[in-house]
């Protein structure tokens, strides 16, 4: 029995023919032809009647002989019209022309009808493959035909965001004239108040001023309602880090017991120390006590840092703050004994957008299933609804996103399942809409754009890939630039390029890298040499490109052109920080110019101004900068020649090695043994 009757459709006349011999089917199609051609005939006359009806009767009593063209029929309109329907009822506004126009009117518009049905039908003939093809799927029943070779243009479809997105609270870029000072803000704690005098931070910034009010609002005791989560996207150097880091020491400064009540998440290690410090610096009057988990010391130590346990009260936290990556942090989340995060009450992800895009061990699936929400393992937050709100003992804790490139991607940000979020954002042509008024919507006009600081200065400059260590050693020096910051792709690029050029400038500047080639001390022995202006220029792989804070960087270089607009944006960021100025200049070759010029298009930023160097300023540089070379490739062959010393000496020692080769040589003796046994059979 068959389960299923599967009908196919083989096309017009395909049942029809099947059976039909060679002649048979030539007759058919001959009489088709017969057909159509009068259908074609009498759509013709049709066509003729209906044009010298028209016409005839559009002229109506005064009967004119009919023309058949088109154009008088037109001109008689018109002139019928003007002479009925004078806007002053001037020419013939008597009633008889007022019947004859009404009657004119349904007549014109039947007409109308019967032209556009002798017109489809014309159109019909015509068109194969596309009425045609409309007709056929009304007359057989039964199939639907699938496809049609007709284009049709297609409807871009509009994004909607959801609210939050399309109305966020506009940030200001203006760095300059700052209205809010540290008094301005009430409720912060006196301590917190001297810290930032210490730190000489007299007024809040923009995007200080406008969110830790909001943020300390929403913790008040006063308050009953769970905290909406908040998204902040500020340029770089905007103070984002004291935006988050000031609300939570002054919610927190009070405490009974001590809980893990904040967690700091950053991309990498050196931007957790820097937060870290930060934390440090303003919990330094308080008894609130800072972690940093990033991996820096044994796992060990960090466990003991974390939690401490006893028999009688079993397992304690010894600590409020935690910062750390997203690595280390689930390592702990799966093997240290009584860390929990139940109590947690504020998640911090700076660098939000690059902190997302990291899905390495799951971090965050890890991480939700350990905050208490409602206490279901779910990612999401519950609804709000009665029922939930009884069975949470406590809140979820409020996330804060940061970042100076915050994807505004609804999707993206839906994996963190932000509650009724709020975002604040500065947007491009930000100083135009300030000037309309703050709470004006920009409604996502701002998605996908960035801003960079006010006092940033951009530039690109045209190299070759030959001329590009001359450019930049000239223009260091026919500038007297000083706190240069350059940035190049790979670190094996830093370590070539610092050492070709501290060859080049050798009495001019000084020069050093800075890479995941050396360890973290050293780089920070780096940084400090750099702030305190004992380098003048500074090599870097992206290692830096990202948060990092470093104090005094003038002018950045990229060197290498910037894998994406994200990545440009952060790199140039390094300088222009916190109101200062700062220049950077991109070296592109004349074919990455017209592409790069579309990324910052797209990005919602302007082209660049050129800055020119002829070759022949280049030309006095040439015979320095051939000995550079030569330099540099004995350099090269030295380090390599030391390289593999040491790696032989290494496995010289390694017993592991060791062993693997005894039992090789053991396999070989064995082999040839069996071989001079064979041989020996053999003779
Ligand atoms: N209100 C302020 N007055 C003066 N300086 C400030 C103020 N707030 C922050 N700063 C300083 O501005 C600098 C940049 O701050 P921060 O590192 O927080 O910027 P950011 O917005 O996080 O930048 P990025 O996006 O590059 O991470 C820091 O050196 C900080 O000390």
């Amino acid at each position: 029995m068959d389960l299923f009757v599967v009908n196919r459709y083989f096309g017009d006349d395909a049942e029809e023919n099947k059976d039909l011999d060679e002649q048979a089917k030539l007759a058919v199609l001959l009489s088709k032809i017969e057909e159509r051609k009068k259908q074609r005939e009498a759509v013709q006359k049709s066509k003729v009647n209906s044009e010298s009806f028209d016409t005839n009767f559009h002229v109506g009593n005064d009967t004119v002989p009919s023309v058949n063209s088109h154009e008088s029929e037109q001109n008689e309109i018109k002139t019928k019209h003007k002479h009925i329907y004078s806007p002053h009822g001037k020419t013939t506004g008597d009633n008889d022309a007022v019947v004859v126009s009404q009657k004119e009117g349904t007549t014109q518009r039947k007409n109308k009808r019967k032209r556009k049905e002798i017109h489809d039908s014309e159109e019909g003939e015509d068109n194969v493959g596309g009425n045609v093809e409309a007709k056929t799927v009304k007359k057989i029943e039964g199939f639907t035909v699938i496809g049609t070779d007709k284009f049709k243009k297609r409807q871009k479809v509009k994004r909607v965001l959801p609210h939050w997105l399309a109305n966020p609270s506009v940030v200001s870029v203006n760095l300059q004239q700052l209205t809010t000072t540290v008094k301005d803000i009430p409720g912060l704690d006196r301590d917190i108040v001297s810290a930032l005098k210490r730190n000489k931070i007299t007024h809040f910034f923009p995007v200080q001023a406008q969110v830790i009010p909001w943020l300390l609002a929403a913790h008040s005791t006063q308050t009953q309602y769970w905290p909406h989560d908040v998204c902040v996207s500020a340029p770089t150097g905007s103070g984002k880090t004291l935006t988050f880091v000031i609300p939570i020491v002054q919610a927190l400064r009070h405490r009974v017991v001590l809980q893990v009540r904040a967690l700091v998440v950053l991309p990498v290690q050196d931007l957790a120390v820097q937060v870290y410090h930060v934390f440090l610096t303003y919990t330094q009057h308080t008894d609130l006590k800072v972690a940093l988990i990033t991996g820096q010391t044994s796992f060990c130590k960090e466990q003991q840092q974390l939690v401490a346990s006893s028999a009688v009260s079993g397992y304690r936290s010894l600590v409020d703050i935690v910062v750390t990556t997203p690595g280390r942090l689930v390592d702990h989340l799966q093997s240290t004994p009584g860390f929990v995060l139940k109590h947690l009450r504020f998640l911090v992800i700076d660098e939000a957008d690059r902190v997302i895009e990291n899905v390495q061990n799951d971090w965050l699936y890890h991480l939700y299933s350990h905050i208490n929400v409602g206490n279901s393992s779910s990612c999401h937050p519950p609804a709000l609804t009665v029922a939930t709100l009884e069975s949470t003992s406590c809140p979820p804790p409020q996330k804060l996103l940061f970042s100076a490139t915050l994807t505004q991607d609804p999707e993206k940000l839906q994996q963190l399942g932000l509650f009724q979020p709020r975002l604040f954002t500065s947007v491009v042509g930000n100083d135009q809409l300030e000037d309309r008024g703050k709470g004006e919507a920009v409604r996502g006009d701002f998605v996908g754009k960035f801003t960079t600081p006010a006092e940033l200065s951009e530039y690109i400059c045209i190299v070759t890939p030959e001329s590009k260590p001359l450019i930049l050693h000239y223009i260091i020096t026919s500038n007297s630039w000083q706190h240069v910051l350059v940035f190049v792709g790979s670190r094996k690029d830093a370590h070539r390029l610092s050492l070709l050029l501290s060859h080049l400038g050798r009495n001019s500047f000084k020069v050093a890298e800075i890479s995941s080639r050396l360890s973290r001390p050293a780089r920070e022995k780096v940084l400090a040499k750099f702030a305190a202006g004992g380098i003048d220029v500074l090599i870097s792989s992206d290692a830096l490109a990202r948060g990092m804070d470093i104090e005094g960087v003038e002018y950045v270089v990229l060197y290498s052109e910037p894998k994406s607009v994200k990545n440009y944006i952060h790199r140039v960021g390094r300088t222009g920080r916190a109101g200062r100025s700062g220049t950077a200049v991109t070296f592109l070759l004349d074919s990455q110019v017209a592409q790069f010029n579309e990324m910052l298009g797209v990005a919602g930023k302007g082209s660049l101004q050129k800055i020119d160097v002829q070759e022949s300023q280049l030309e006095e540089l040439e015979d320095k900068y051939k000995a550079a070379l030569e330099q540099l490739k004995e350099n090269l062959e030295k380090e390599e020649k030391q390289r593999l010393k040491v790696e032989k000496r290494s496995k010289k020692r390694d017993p592991s090695i060791q062993k693997c080769r005894d039992r090789k040589s053991r396999f070989k003796v064995r082999k040839q043994k069996k071989v001079d046994k064979g041989t020996a059979v053999g003779t």
